[in-house]
């Protein structure tokens, strides 16, 4: 953090097609990530994004604080073509690459809101953030639920939803201190989105101190 200004840092992980580049998009407000429909997986390559200074987040000793993010996205775990050695390498390797020295403030497990967090399927991508970000891990990651509007569609309010999940989700949470944050993506309220999750992840980093995973 310089006197005026702070750069927050994120990697997104997650199961193929579960929004992740979407989501970085998102809080990029940009299209910087390739994000489609498809039947296999779309990320080949891990790739980093940065937003345009952000004014109105933070204020510190009555001065305005000027955010910027950095988003990497990350191709899914486990992946349509590529091996998950593959995957872990890569991310391993870009982690260093791009948050080596400044540090990570916070990895994002992207997860759709419709469909039930369960089974092998669901673990492997909380394992790869156990792998990368090390005993750590639980202070620095949140589990950032896509397709939100699906579960409002079904008449459910997040904390009915909360109430109701998996054991395996339920567990996850406790572990890292119920930092979840609902992405619905409708109509023309994508800006409104991007400013609420982006208060969200600010708070979580906050009450961590600003404190940053480091990679060698
Ligand atoms: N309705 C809805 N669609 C979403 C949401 N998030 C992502 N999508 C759609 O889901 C599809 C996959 O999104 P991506 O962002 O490409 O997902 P990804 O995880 O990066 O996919 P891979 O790179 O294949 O792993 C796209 O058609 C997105 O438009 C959401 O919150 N709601």
């Amino acid at each position: 953090m310089t006197n005026n200004k702070i750069v927050i840092n994120l990697a997104l992980f997650g199961r193929t097609q579960s929004g992740k580049s979407s989501a970085g998009n998102i809080l990029l407000g940009s299209t910087d990530f390739h994000s489609h429909f498809a039947p296999c997986s779309v990320t080949q390559e891990c790739s980093l994004g940065r937003s345009c200074h952000l004014h109105g987040f933070m204020r510190r000793a009555g001065q305005e604080i000027i955010l910027q993010v950095q988003v990497l996205d990350t191709p899914g775990y486990p992946h349509s073509n590529l091996s998950m050695q593959h995957v872990k390498q890569q991310v391993k390797a870009a982690l260093k690459h791009h948050f080596g020295q400044e540090g990570l403030h916070l990895a994002l497990l992207v997860q759709r809101a419709d469909v039930p967090f369960c089974g092998q399927e669901a673990s492997y991508p909380i394992q790869l953030i156990q792998e990368l970000l090390g005993d750590a891990w639980k202070n620095h990651t949140a589990v950032l639920f896509t397709h939100a509007e699906k579960m409002e569609e079904a008449g459910f309010k997040e904390n009915e939803y909360l109430c109701q999940a998996s054991d395996t989700l339920l567990c996850l949470l406790t572990s890292i201190q119920h930092r979840c944050i609902f992405q619905y993506k409708k109509g023309n309220f994508i800006n409104e989105q991007r400013m609420k999750i982006l208060e969200k992840i600010t708070e979580f980093i906050k009450d961590n101190n600003f404190q940053v995973l480091t990679f060698k």
